[in-house]
């Protein structure tokens, strides 16, 4: 009998075993055509208490068999089956988990920019043996801000009649949106998105003189705290009309502040349906 099958001498249950970090590359058929992901995936199965250890390497087949096959069509489809393929290969396990991280490219267009700009994505899914299935979705960008106290006080110390013509500090935020869902998943697109429009301005890959000077207009016609960056980007993930209301959202963002050696932070977790319910101010 294997080691792992013999009985623990402290029969306690564990929530998740696995390996953490193993990359691999696939390629996954889409709608739109084929995309090559570098994948940092995190693979677990649970282990009840009447066995010492986990066959890991089997972990390891689980994710070579899906991979290889190069059949998935989408993130949710690959690791929906790496899933399927753990439980079938440990039938001593009841759940298992599978996270990813990848960096996907998004087509984006704001202030009359269009750009292919790069976002972090971590995608986890959890499977049950009964079926259940939860998704977390975690998408990171990067953004602009423009601080709307600063541009006042300048406008109104200076006598600058239209604000948004006044100097203001400018900097860099870094934005991540989750959403944890049962049964579908957020679509990367649509969280990316959401997120990418909720500063005073996106930052762009590409930007020549004329596209870097309307996008700097027009992020200080847009001032925003972080604040308001966090609550924009609620709004706008809680907009995606497939989210169930009861999915949970947490938006968290870190604005590395020009003007202090550190940095600002702003955080929100929330119930879709209470985003929706809010009745938004008519600006
Ligand atoms: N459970 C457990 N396994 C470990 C640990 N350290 C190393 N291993 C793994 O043990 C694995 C080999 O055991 P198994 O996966 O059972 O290999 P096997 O018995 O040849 O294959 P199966 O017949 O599928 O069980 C290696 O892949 C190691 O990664 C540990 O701390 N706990
Ligand atoms: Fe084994």
């Amino acid at each position: 009998m294997d080691v792992q099958d013999l009985k623990p001498p402290k029969p306690l249950y564990l929530e998740r075993v696995g390996f953490r970090g193993v990359r691999r590359r696939t390629l996954l058929e889409t709608p739109e055509g084929p995309i090559t992901l570098d994948l940092e995936l995190d693979v677990y199965v649970d282990l009840d208490r009447s066995k010492r250890g986990v066959h890991l390497s089997r972990n390891i087949e689980a994710v070579e068999a899906v991979v290889s096959e190069r059949r998935a069509r989408s993130i949710e489809g690959l690791l929906r089956a790496i899933a399927k393929e753990l439980l079938s290969r440990h039938g001593y396990a009841e759940k298992a988990t599978v996270r990813a991280r990848t960096r996907y490219y998004i087509d984006l267009e704001a202030a009359g920019i269009k750009g292919r700009e790069p976002v972090g994505v971590a995608v986890t899914v959890s499977l049950t043996r009964s079926g259940v299935e939860r998704w977390r979705v975690a998408v990171s960008v990067r953004g602009m801000t423009v601080c709307p106290s600063a541009q006042t006080t300048i406008a109104e110390e200076e006598g600058i009649r239209d604000p948004s013509k006044a100097p203001s500090h400018s900097q860099k935020v870094l934005l991540k949106g989750t959403v944890d869902t049962e049964k579908v998943m957020v679509r990367i697109e649509d969280l990316a998105r959401a997120l990418l429009l909720s500063f005073s301005a996106p930052t762009f890959t590409l930007l020549k003189k004329p596209q870097e000077a309307r996008l700097i207009l027009e992020a200080f016609t847009r001032p925003m705290f972080v604040e308001d960056v966090v609550r924009e980007a609620a709004w706008r993930i809680a907009a995606i009309p497939y989210i169930p209301g009861d999915a949970l959202l947490q938006v968290e963002a870190v604005s590395l502040e020009s003007i202090h050696p550190h940095d600002l932070v702003a955080m929100l977790r929330s119930r879709v349906s209470e985003v929706r319910s809010l009745e938004p101010e008519r600006s």
